[in-house]
């Protein structure tokens, strides 16, 4: 999976901004919508899934398993809260992705198996997360990439300016909300990010 521009969808986020982000870019997308219900984060993510197949880029569902299998998602994505990832990878089977938040040195110590990849922060603090974990730095951040072999991308108050020292660092790519759906042309903001990130 190609993590380098990876958009995490806003609350209430409609078709329009991901099939923009979709345009702009962006290599993977993460339905995360905490004012939607699970119904309707299904027929969401069927409606967006036929266009971004097209595209080749993977649709993860944010922290809900019975979604993401009902749609037939390229991945689920899960955080510390979220429930024992062990025990999710057996629900989900073995194909699709599971990716897993770290904050600390010690949840990255802990990742299991079966995990494919991590989203590593916050690295600053964030509106688009009220209830987000102490932030740990870029500083932070390089010592937990450091720590441990599965892809790794940056999230948490990351974006544009940040491409050169998250790749210094050694991530796979950064996660993002409000530097693409926030953005005045959200496209425009995904294709800058696309770019600078080939560029680095
Ligand atoms: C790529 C990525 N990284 C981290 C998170 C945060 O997940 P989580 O800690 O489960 O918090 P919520 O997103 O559920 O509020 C993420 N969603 N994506
Ligand atoms: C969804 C999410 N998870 C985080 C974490 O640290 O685990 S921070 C975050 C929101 C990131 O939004 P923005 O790019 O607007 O800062
Ligand atoms: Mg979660």
């Amino acid at each position: 999976m190609k993590l380098s521009v990876y958009f995490v969808t806003p609350d209430g986020v409609d078709d329009a901004l991901v099939l923009a982000a979709l345009r702009g870019g962006a290599s993977v997308v993460q339905l995360r919508d905490k004012t939607a219900s699970d119904a309707e984060m299904l027929a969401q993510a069927q409606r967006l899934l036929p266009h971004l197949r097209a595209a080749g880029v993977p649709l993860v569902i944010n922290d809900r398993i019975e979604v993401a299998l009902a749609c037939g998602a390229e991945g689920l994505h899960i955080g510390q809260s979220d429930g024992d990832p062990r025990q999710i990878r057996t629900l989900l089977g073995d194909g699709p992705l599971l990716g897993l938040s770290v904050e600390t040195e010690a949840h990255v110590a802990a990742v299991p198996a079966g995990v494919d990849y991590l989203g590593v922060g916050p690295v600053r603090a964030t509106a688009s997360k009220p209830d987000h974990a102490t932030p740990i730095g870029l500083d932070g951040l390089a010592r937990m990439v450091a720590a441990t072999r599965l892809p790794a991308v940056a999230i948490g108050g990351v974006g544009l300016a940040d491409i050169p020292a998250l790749k210094r660092a050694g991530c796979a790519g950064l996660a993002v909300v409000s530097a693409i759906s926030a953005a005045p042309d959200p496209e425009a903001a995904a294709r800058a990010l696309a770019e600078a990130w080939r560029a680095a």
